[in-house]
């Protein structure tokens, strides 16, 4: 700093980490050389807070108070957490899904300022002078993505930052991260989607997605990079598309401290919420047969963990897989389907059981309810209202308690509207969708939220985790235990009634609890030092990171 910085002091106002605006009280104004600089009145964080709400309640549209409130994170991002933290439930859709969404088409238009890394193919053999270029030199986690499938709205190049942005606010709002030690990245390889190409204000490379061979060495050299600036941060990957999703988290996940959040963070929350529902539903998971509509990163992620989750339970491998079936657009995954990958033709099932099930081909997902007695269905297909009142009936004319998650994200996307499942079933089906949706109305006048199966509940708890515990890889194990301490904290197991994931008011609460069991794990899993209970739980509560104004 020079002495010039120092005696006008400005800087610290313009610090996001730093600044408190019209907090700094009269001695820090003196000290810090602020003097003159702000109006005469000292506010309160509480009341900075108050301001900002009015201001978020202001705005016209979710998209203006998005824009508001990523603004507020550049201006001050201890306000911005503290605004967030004073009610989650209002803030999460519109800093999350879905009007993150609406963020990241409009990634261009709506451009304030920069954050975090923009690594571009054509700046390929300057990738380590990039990272080194980050603002914030310690990591704990990085959010990355190629913008290839943003939530359930495709190909949104280099707008998917949106994502990262997005997903760290929520690892610091709910998982403690210091907001001053999380980097997101977009790794720019161009984009197939027309409208960016031909949009004149697209800020990305403009060019289409490079080929599979410079893509694999692209996405290796920006691993490398980390590992040399940053050996030890967590990296997270989000929103890749199904061809590159499994295979980069299976060439990764035994070299550095990783996982995929679409995969294992979906995967791990749905389990998790599943719990609650086979509890109400009377019918465990090892009984019941589950069926995916989606055959993506996340859907095939979900049934690897439900198919796991059953061999738990006491079914061999076998007897698991046979509950077990995914469905995409093309129709029930079989073993005579040569378009598949390994870890889809694992759910396959075998052609000659489910011949004449279709009419003509594959068997759709209404000749599956027609033939098998469904207690859950989950889709994570993006294809808006899949689960006909057909469908659902017929599900409903099985089992009592239908489990039916519509998780496709945003909410537009949503495989069936919360209202209709309840209609079309009595009310005896027990919900949860990724994406918030009204409560539901019950004829005594009562509203009943419905639960977001989100991965919310799970990365978050995982960062802290792995940052506390000091891991250095992330385990199935580790997931299963995040979902298991997120599903033993579902209000439906000591009320039927309740939704089946915990509120938003407690999320941060349950994060702890979250954190605790799987940093547990990972000390039983010997990726993490020794520690006692005791200990980990300690260093949880030390690490979480809180939005407060301290002196200085
Ligand atoms: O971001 C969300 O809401 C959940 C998610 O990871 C996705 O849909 O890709
Ligand atoms: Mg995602």
């Amino acid at each position: 700093m020079s002495d010039e910085d120092e005696g006008h002091g400005g800087h610290v106002l313009d610090d996001p980490l730093r600044t408190k605006g019209t907090s700094f009280t009269h001695d820090e104004r003196r000290e810090l050389g602020l003097l003159g600089l702000l109006p005469y009145a000292v506010t309160t964080l509480d009341e900075q807070v108050a301001r900002s709400w009015g201001e978020v309640r202001r705005q016209a549209t979710d998209l203006d108070r998005y824009i508001y409130l990523r603004a507020l994170q550049d201006r001050n991002e201890r306000l911005f957490y503290a605004v967030l933290a004073a009610d989650v439930s209002t803030a999460l859709p519109l800093v999350y899904t879905p009007t993150v969404a609406e963020g990241c088409r409009r990634f261009s238009e709506i451009w304030r300022r920069p954050r975090g890394l923009y690594l571009s193919w054509p700046d390929r053999d300057h990738l380590r002078e990039a990272l080194r270029n980050r603002r914030q030199r310690e990591v704990d986690v990085i959010v990355v993505t190629d913008g290839q499938r943003i939530l359930g709205i495709g190909d949104q190049g280099v707008g998917g930052m949106g994502i990262p942005v997005g997903k760290l606010s929520l690892y610091t709002l709910i998982g403690g991260i210091d907001p001053a030690r999380t980097l997101p990245v977009l790794l720019d390889t161009g984009t197939d989607n027309p409208t960016l190409l031909d949009d004149p204000f697209y800020l990305g490379w403009r060019h289409h997605r490079i080929g599979e061979d410079d893509y694999v060495a692209f996405v290796e050299a920006f691993v490398a990079a980390v590992q040399d600036e940053l050996p030890d941060v967590l990296l997270q990957w989000e929103d890749f598309a199904t061809p590159h999703a499994h295979p980069i988290l299976e060439r990764y996940r035994d070299r550095l401290l990783t996982f995929n959040d679409d995969i294992q963070g979906t995967a791990a929350v749905a389990l998790g919420a599943l719990r609650g529902a086979t509890e109400v539903a009377g019918v465990p998971l090892r009984d019941q047969q589950v069926v995916m509509l989606g055959a993506g990163s996340a859907g095939v992620g979900v049934m690897e963990m439900v198919r796991q989750a059953m061999v738990d339970q006491g079914l061999s491998a076998d007897e698991a897989r046979a509950r077990c079936w995914i469905v995409d657009v093309r129709g029930l995954l079989t073993t005579d389907r040569d378009d598949l990958s390994d870890a889809q033709r694992a759910f396959a099932h075998d052609s000659a059981d489910v011949a004449g099930w279709g009419v003509d081909g594959l068997p759709a997902l209404a000749d599956v309810v027609e033939h098998v007695e469904v207690g859950v269905l989950v889709g994570l297909s993006t294809a808006q209202g899949a689960f006909t009142e057909t469908i659902v009936r017929t599900m409903a004319g099985r089992v009592e308690r239908p489990i039916i998650f519509p998780l496709s994200n945003p909410t537009d996307n949503a495989e069936a509207r919360p209202a209709d499942l309840d209609d079309w079933t009595d009310g005896r089906a027990l919900i949860a969708t990724g994406s918030p949706f009204p409560p539901l109305h019950r004829d005594d006048g009562e509203d009943v939220p419905v639960a977001q199966c989100n991965n919310v509940y799970i990365f978050p708890a995982v960062g802290l985790a792995v940052t506390a515990a000091r891991a250095t890889r992330v385990t199935d194990a580790m997931m299963r235990a995040a979902a298991g301490a997120l599903g033993a904290a579902s209000p439906a197991l000591s009320d039927p009634h309740a939704p089946l994931l915990p509120p938003w008011a407690d999320v941060r609460r349950v994060a702890d609890d979250i954190a605790l069991a799987v940093a547990k794990q990972a000390v039983a899993d010997g990726v993490a030092p020794a520690a006692s209970d005791d200990d980990l739980r300690d260093s949880v509560r030390r690490t979480r990171w809180e939005p407060t104004y301290g002196p200085g």
